[in-house]
């Protein structure tokens, strides 16, 4: 790796733009902001995929508890997403990089209208060296029998966008540092596993849920992720977020966290 004009999908997840007291890891939000424009300025076509609309909302409100009830849920991320794009703007801006956003449901990527509608836009950033930030459209989706529009959780809707705009590679950024063969919160003696070039019923047992109240999916959906991902034959890195200049690490070919595919 390291030539011009790869095109990078990040993902970052709210258990590492969220300290598990509630307050906004502002921190790792700066060094992924450096990390992205760097790289945004060095060629790479960066794109973010960006959880937290929720907990940032959780945040301005001085609230530690996400409310089980759905309308809640999404009022609180229609209050987090603005405060996550100010925050986003500012630091992208301090290293001299303009953000987008992109809210994104799962029928706009199915309809083809639509679909090629957002591929045109996203194109057109890149283009224009702008770093796109998406997320789920939180307030405006809904599961129905007839009506479906939710991604199961932002590591599928990553792997949807990496595909569609033909990534050449997705790094998931967690709170863990690689996938195990079981939960390393649970078991003590987890082993890592470094290299995932097919998705077993074995690896789909070892991975389980999240263990904190502001995570959601765990492993399970991002091994759903990986499978996406794979079937594309594209790979995916999962690794920790705590500190995302990782990033340049992995650009320059050390064998971080797990990597999914050839
Ligand atoms: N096999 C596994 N390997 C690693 N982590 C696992 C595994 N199974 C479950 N987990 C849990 O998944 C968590 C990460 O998922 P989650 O909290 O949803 O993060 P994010 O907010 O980054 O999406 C880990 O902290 C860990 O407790
Ligand atoms: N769209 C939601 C995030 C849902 C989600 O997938 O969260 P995570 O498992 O932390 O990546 C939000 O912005 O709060």
């Amino acid at each position: 790796m390291g030539s011009q004009h790869q095109r990078i999908v990040v993902k970052i997840g709210t258990s590492s733009l969220i300290y598990p007291n509630g307050q906004v890891n502002l921190q790792t939000i700066d060094r992924l902001a450096y990390t992205l424009a760097t790289l945004n300025h060095q060629g790479y076509e960066m794109v973010l995929v960006s959880s937290g609309a929720i907990g940032v909302g959780l945040a301005s409100l001085g609230l530690t508890k996400r409310p089980a009830e759905i309308a809640q849920q999404q009022a609180l991320a229609s209050i987090g997403q603005t405060e996550l794009m100010r925050i986003y703007s500012q630091r992208f801006l301090d290293y001299q990089t303009k953000v987008a956003q992109i809210l994104l449901t799962r029928d706009v990527l199915e309809y083809p209208v639509s679909r090629q509608h957002t591929l045109n836009t996203i194109e057109t950033l890149l283009g224009d060296s702008v770093v796109p930030i998406i997320n789920e459209n939180d307030p405006v989706s809904v599961d129905e029998l007839d009506h479906h529009t939710t991604f199961s959780d932002n590591d599928e809707l990553s792997a949807q966008v990496a595909t569609k705009i033909k990534a050449d590679l997705l790094i998931v950024l967690s709170d863990i540092d690689a996938f195990y063969d079981r939960d390393p919160h649970k078991f003590s003696d987890a082993q890592p596993i470094r290299h995932v070039k097919e998705i077993t019923p074995k690896l789909e047992k070892a991975a389980s849920g999240t263990r904190t109240q502001f995570g959601t999916g765990g492993m399970v959906t991002k091994l759903r992720a990986a499978v996406t991902i794979m079937e594309a034959n594209q790979n995916m890195i999962l690794c920790n977020g705590q500190d995302p200049k990782i990033i340049f690490q992995i650009l320059d070919g050390h064998r971080i966290g797990t990597r999914f595919g050839k």
